[in-house]
């Protein structure tokens, strides 16, 4: 429960919702099973759709089993006895999330295609898509929690999943007001044990799957091999950053985020110290590397500049001590919020409701892009002062903003 009295006071204003059309976005997976098994216990009319979202045409980049979890999760809807559909969002993930995924490498940054995914796809074409077929909402099996704050600009705050261990706020740091309002996450009031015994007890076939890892191509993959299947190799020099000394030689920046000590392939001559990536110098193509520790330059910092925010209900227009995630399972960490005074701060409707959709459902990519494509998001930016030396903060990388439980909005770390 929230220790914040705003929080806790919309959320038991929470009333059981009328009956709604609810198109639920089922993986094959157990936890959107579950989403949609208790929505149709609440009696909505629920449709499923799993998202055809990337083929691997070429076939190079090793194995992704979408084919079993189409299976999977028409077998999930043929036990709930309900309309199953496939959803063709390939071109769509290919623009929106595959190219900005390609882009932010080739540049030497570090992007999150799950957080991207969930703001262009699941609630930005599969949204579209589901309104443009009358559905009035589009539900996950994600873990947080959507709670009713009339008291708000958009009517609703995000909070964390109950489940702490298993927590996907993060993921959704970039969605807008509008797409929350949108939105639907019937699981997130569950711990995962329960969720698999309320699976058990319905008889869904998929109740002791395994839990997937993200993205399906990237989850079944290595991103490396990813990578060389997509990106050509640029080879540049390996340096010493506190002395500029030759180490070796590289295949490609793209292969190496701040704070990697795996695959840098350069041995360290001194025992029990390893080299660590500390930065990337696009002037020379360098990869620049120095010992694991507390004084490495580059490697710890107590402040960053974020751009691209968004913010769920009202943006932060002043200073303020709020807390943050700058990865997916950190801990929340205390942070001095600085909003820039000459960016505009985005509108609570600014990303992922673009209006161009035909007749037909599908989704016009050109007018997509232009709308809504990562890098236009919002020209909002801050400085972020942390509240203790943080390790690692990559460009690219996705910072998620809170206050106590409740999901704020998010950002992206520039380069510096
Ligand atoms: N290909 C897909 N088709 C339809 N829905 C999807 C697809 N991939 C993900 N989702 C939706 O997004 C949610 C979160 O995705 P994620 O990949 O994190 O899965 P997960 O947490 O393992 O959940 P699940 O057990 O339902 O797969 C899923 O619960 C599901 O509602």
């Amino acid at each position: 429960m929230s220790r914040d009295p705003r929080i806790n006071a919309a959320a038991h204003t929470t009333t059981p919702s009328a009956r709604e059309r609810i198109l639920v976005a089922l993986s094959g997976g157990v936890d959107s099973a579950v989403a949609a098994l208790l929505l149709q216990r609440e009696g909505h009319d629920i449709v499923a759709a799993y998202m055809k979202n990337w083929i691997n045409e070429d076939g190079v980049i090793g194995h992704c089993p979408w084919e079993q979890d189409i299976e999977d999760a028409r077998a999930v809807a043929g036990r709930l006895g309900i309309e199953f559909r496939v959803v063709n969002l390939i071109e769509d993930y290919r623009h929106l999330v595959v190219d900005y995924l390609l882009e932010n490498y080739q540049r030497g940054l570090t992007p999150n295609p799950d957080v991207m995914c969930n703001r262009e796809i699941k609630f930005g074409a599969f949204l579209r898509y589901a309104r443009a077929e009358g559905f009035s909402a589009v539900a996950t099996g994600h873990y947080a929690q959507r709670v009713h704050a009339p008291d708000t600009p958009g009517g609703y705050r995000l909070l964390e999943g109950a489940d702490k261990n298993k927590d996907q706020s993060y993921f959704l740091a970039l969605l807008s007001g509008a797409q929350l309002a949108a939105a639907r996450f019937p699981i997130g009031h569950l711990e995962k044990p329960e969720l698999r015994r309320l699976a058990a007890e319905a008889g869904l076939p998929n109740a002791q799957k395994k839990d997937s890892q993200g993205i399906c191509f990237i989850g079944q993959v290595k991103m490396a091999d990813f990578l060389k299947a997509y990106v050509p190799d640029q080879p540049g020099p390996i340096l010493r950053a506190s002395d500029g000394q030759r180490l070796g030689e590289h295949r490609g920046l793209h292969y190496y985020t701040l704070g990697q000590r795996r695959g840098i392939g350069i041995p360290s001559n001194t025992d029990n110290k390893a080299y660590v990536v500390v930065g990337k110098r696009a002037t020379d193509h360098a990869l620049l590397v120095a010992f694991d520790e507390p004084r490495a330059p580059g490697l710890w910092t107590h402040e960053a500049h974020v751009h691209g925010l968004s913010f769920i209900n009202e943006p932060i227009r002043a200073h303020a001590q709020i807390e943050a995630r700058v990865r997916y399972r950190d801990p929340r960490i205390p942070i001095h919020f600085i909003p820039e005074t000459n960016a505009a701060p985005p509108s609570i409707e600014s990303s992922g409701e673009a209006p161009e959709t035909h007749a037909n459902g599908s989704t016009d990519c050109a007018a997509v892009k232009t709308a809504t494509h990562p890098a236009a998001a919002t020209s909002f930016a801050a400085q972020i002062r942390f509240a203790a030396p943080q390790r690692a903060i990559a460009p690219g990388q996705i910072i998620a903003l809170y206050r106590g439980e409740e999901l704020l909005g998010g950002g992206i770390f520039s380069p510096s």
